[in-house]
């Protein structure tokens, strides 16, 4: 199959290589000229332009009669609005556009219904550190173009086995959300153990902890995994790690369709909860209720230093 890839970051790379190294073709473009020679260079056609990519992608489809194959891997919202707005002239009902990135299933509906092609809209899970194994596929959208992507599906991600059709347009990116805000839980749990064990009353090895976990133990993952490489890597107390998490979008719409459904989801809101904590410093909530302990008992009041 021949395969365009828009997108060339730490995701779209492996698109595009993992496609490639299965025997299809690839045009790649990324508004990074350096990026897109970093997938010609690996033995991508480069394209210059998403008008010069279609252009490529129109010969290969005349000797079997299908439609282009085009997979998006840029950045989750404007930029996804913007190479579709791109595309659109380009396309048609045969043509079949995946949008591989973490977008809103919202947002992959609503430019379901307005591009002529058809879209599938895939959570991709595994990141950058999934390249040798492949990642894990959730897709929505419509059977026909599913399947015309098994070959590429089967490529990217660990196998047959790593992708799966979840249902209709929307599907494969809320499945994607809700993975998401079971990472951050996950994440959070782990984290408080470890704190609780760095903190507490043994000497410990973190990454010792970590390993003994990870052979055997009920709660061994790669998240777990993950944690014995940075204890590895960064030390038992995690060196000059800053208390600083960033991101949040995906666990934030989680958290809101939780809201939205009536679903009861304190664990994952909680885990989202203390990210935002990890920004602030100096809360407001708590020098008040510093101050407030002092308004009810007369409690000392803390005082900063820098006031
Ligand atoms: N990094 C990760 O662990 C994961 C990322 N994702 C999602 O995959 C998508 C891509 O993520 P990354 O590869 O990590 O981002 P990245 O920032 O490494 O790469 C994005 C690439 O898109 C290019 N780009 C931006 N706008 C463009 C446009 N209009 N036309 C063409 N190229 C454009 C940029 O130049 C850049 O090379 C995002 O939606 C992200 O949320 C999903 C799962 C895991
Ligand atoms: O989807 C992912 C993992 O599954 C990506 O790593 C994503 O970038 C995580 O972003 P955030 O922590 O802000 O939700």
């Amino acid at each position: 199959m021949e395969l365009g890839v828009i997108g060339l970051g730490r995701m779209g790379q492996i698109v595009a290589n993992r496609s490639l190294e299965a025997g299809h073709d690839v045009v790649a473009f990324d508004l990074s000229a350096e990026a897109t020679a970093e997938a010609a260079e690996r033995g991508a056609e480069p394209a210059d332009s998403v008008t010069d990519l279609c252009d490529r992608l129109d010969g290969s489809g005349e000797e079997d009669g299908d439609g282009k194959r085009i997979w998006l891997m840029v950045p989750a919202g404007d930029a996804v609005d913007a190479t579709l707005a791109d595309l659109e002239p380009n396309l048609d009902a045969e043509d079949v556009v995946v949008d591989g990135g973490n977008s809103h299933f919202e947002a992959s509906t609503r430019r379901a219904e307005e591009t002529d092609a058809a879209y599938l809209d895939c959570g991709t899970s595994g990141g950058p550190a999934s390249a040798e194994a492949g990642f894990s596929l959730m897709v929505g959208g419509p059977a026909w173009a599913y399947e015309a992507m098994v070959p590429v599906f089967d490529a990217v991600a660990t196998g047959p086995d790593g992708h799966d059709r979840m249902g209709e347009s929307g599907a494969g990116h809320y499945v994607k959300m809700v993975h998401n805000g079971v990472e951050y839980a996950l994440m959070q749990a782990y984290g408080e153990g470890f704190e609780l064990l760095a903190d507490g009353r043994y000497d410990l090895d973190m990454e010792s902890v970590a390993r003994t976990w990870n052979n055997g133990a009920v709660i061994r993952s790669w998240l777990l995994e993950l944690c014995e490489e940075a204890f590895r890597e960064e030390g038992s107390d995690l060196g000059d790690v800053a208390d600083h998490v960033a991101g949040g979008s995906t666990g934030t719409w989680t958290v809101e369709e939780a809201l939205e459904q009536e679903v009861p989801v304190p664990i994952i809101y909680q885990a989202l909860a203390e990210r935002f904590d990890s920004r602030n410093e100096g809360r407001f909530s708590r020098r008040l209720a510093n101050r407030l302990r002092y308004g009810f008992g007369r409690h000392e009041v803390a005082r900063r230093d820098d006031a």
